[in-house]
């Protein structure tokens, strides 16, 4: 622990009730709105605005027999608390978790769509880690991703792709680990552009391409995954429908179709995917009718996999709507958990040496890269893990709806509608779960992988009731196989080729919206070429 760093972000106080100023900030707002727009447009907002709050006004007013967190005194309090859970909702969660963890008590908080009932004992999440369809996983997410609107209601009616991840994507991971090397160290040396001298480098974008690109090699492969217009159009539609998800969630059943038209806008990024992709499932469909059985050796990606699974009259646009998903659910995850990790480390570059050598020397016992290699990098995956662990990206996974009434077995009721979820982001900063929880410390799980019996825990894909970083239960992330895998590649190869550092005064602040944690994405790091790193072994395919 004496290389331990203070997380001082986490230390900020609460600064949620500030009924002045935020009303004060609305005046303005609605005043600068009123000389920028014309009276009926400043009328249609204000009358959706007032429908808006009449329905999350109605939706409140369930009684739900949980102590409450974040609402300001006043019949109105549930409903301001609502909006400040887009801004807040971190504070929240660590507020109940302060108050309820210990003595186990489930607590809620206002959402702008709905209350949400957080879980704080170990045995109500084992209660709701495996939900049913009274509590169900599915349906939350259903509202949460707007599905119907943003992707399409057939994506919910079968959820097929679920096995590709599982199943396909996981089975393949052993024999893909060359080809995501290649692709990024590739994307790396094209978008790096750094020499010896300290340069501030747009890491965010960056790793959004570097990922998108390998993401694609092992969904559709060459030469489309290096198509930057493909690529671009691809994290465009993921964006704008995490985006507007949120915002149709808050509207009225009734209206949603109209919100979703008026905000989502993907068409355009949609037609130029079915453009690319296709063609690749046509082409694919023929050859199969063509060769029938005697094609012994499908091609193993994603392309096949759906072709193999999908139902037999899905159309090309509907196959191509799975590979969006595909995309949607790794690159966005993937490219903020890598970034996590480089402020951590880039706030902290004297962690980056160890990290060096381990990589070296495992790569030198193991003769190059392979699946073992990468298991054996202990140090790696704790510090990934012990990033997650800080900065879960979904800060408030696990989360069913109640799909009838029911109660909980400590006599939480849950009137239909509601939603239950788990305070993954206040539980991992907790002092009764961990030693030092607010400090940055990447080689705790591989200290605790030094115990008998324990060298196989504490991994970054196991999931439980404290590391919720991957959510935990029967939906706990299927991709975080994959994912893991290519997190390493990726950070080793930039801790061999590069050294890096925030520039700014420790490490710049996370944003937080509703549900998920951000990283700051503006040019934070400070990116310089090692001079020994035409040797070292993370560059050596093999
Ligand atoms: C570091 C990267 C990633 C992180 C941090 C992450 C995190 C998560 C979390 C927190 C959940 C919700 C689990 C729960 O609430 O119990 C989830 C679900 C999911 N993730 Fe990931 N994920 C990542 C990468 C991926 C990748 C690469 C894929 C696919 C290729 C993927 C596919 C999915 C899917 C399909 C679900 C929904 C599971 C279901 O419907 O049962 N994720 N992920």
């Amino acid at each position: 622990m004496s290389h331990a760093v203070h997380y001082s972000i986490y230390n900020r106080r609460p600064s949620y009730l500030v009924p002045a100023a935020m009303h004060t900030r609305t005046l303005n707002a609605v005043r600068r709105l009123a000389e920028e727009v014309g009276s009926w447009q400043l009328f249609a907002l204000l009358s959706s605005a007032a429908l808006i709050f009449i329905v999350s006004y109605a939706r409140h007013k369930t009684h739900i027999n949980a102590p409450t967190v974040g609402v300001p005194p006043g019949i109105f309090g549930p409903w301001k608390a609502s909006f400040l859970w887009m801004s807040h909702s971190e504070a929240f969660l660590r507020e109940g978790v302060q108050k309820y963890l210990q003595s186990g008590t489930t607590f809620k908080i206002s959402t702008p769509s709905r209350w949400l009932v957080l879980v704080t004992s170990r045995a109500l999440i084992q209660e709701i880690k495996n939900d049913t369809s009274e509590l169900s996983f599915h349906a939350a997410h259903q509202e949460r991703l707007s599905l119907r609107y943003t992707f399409s209601q057939e994506l919910y009616d079968n959820k097929y792709h679920l096995d590709i991840i599982s199943k396909k994507l996981t089975h393949k991971l052993t024999t893909v680990i060359p080809e995501v090397l290649e692709e990024i160290a590739m994307a790396l040396e094209e978008n790096m552009n750094v020499n010896s001298e300290w340069t501030l480098i747009d890491n965010y974008d960056i790793m959004l391409k570097t990922i998108s690109r390998t993401a694609n090699k092992i969904f559709i492969g060459l030469p489309l995954c290096r198509k930057q217009d493909y690529l671009d159009a691809v994290v465009e539609f993921a964006t704008r429908a995490a985006t507007s998800s949120q915002t149709i969630d808050t509207f009225p059943d009734l209206l949603k179709p109209a919100v979703a038209w008026l905000i989502t806008d993907n068409g355009a990024a949609f037609r130029a995917i079915v453009t690319d992709v296709g063609p690749l499932f046509v082409e694919r469909k023929r050859t199969m009718e063509e060769l029938g059985d005697r094609w012994a050796e499908t091609p193993n990606d994603a392309i096949q996999w759906i072709l193999d699974l999908a139902p037999p009259d899905s159309s090309i646009e509907s196959m191509c709507m799975r590979i969006l998903f595909l995309n949607f659910a790794a690159i966005h995850t993937s490219s903020m958990s890598i970034t996590h990790v480089l402020l951590d480390l880039g706030a902290h570059p004297e962690f980056q040496e160890p990290l060096r050598q381990e990589i070296e020397s495992v790569l030198r016992e193991f003769g190059g890269w392979s699946k073992q290699a990468l298991t054996k990098m202990k140090k790696m995956d704790s510090c990934i893990r012990e990033s997650q662990r800080l900065n879960a990206i979904e800060i408030a996974p696990m989360i069913r709806k109640a799909t009838k009434s029911q109660t909980l077995s400590d006599g939480t009721f849950l009137p239909k509608g509601t939603w239950v979820a788990v305070p993954a982001s206040a539980l991992h900063h907790s002092e009764h779960l961990y030693e030092n929880p607010f400090v940055f410390d990447p080689f705790r799980y591989s200290r605790m992988r030094e115990h008998p019996g324990q060298e196989a825990k504490h991994q970054l894909v196991n999931v439980d009731e404290n590391n919720l970083g991957f959510g935990f239960g029967n939906h706990a992330c299927p991709g975080r196989f994959f994912a893991a895998n290519a997190l390493k590649i990726l950070l080793a190869s930039i801790i061999c080729n590069y050294d890096f550092k925030t520039s700014t005064n420790g490490r710049p602040e996370n944003t937080y919206s509703g549900q998920s944690c951000f990283p700051d994405i503006s040019k934070s790091l400070l990116f310089r070429e090692r001079p020994d790193r035409v040797q070292s072994s993370a560059n050596v395919f093999m």
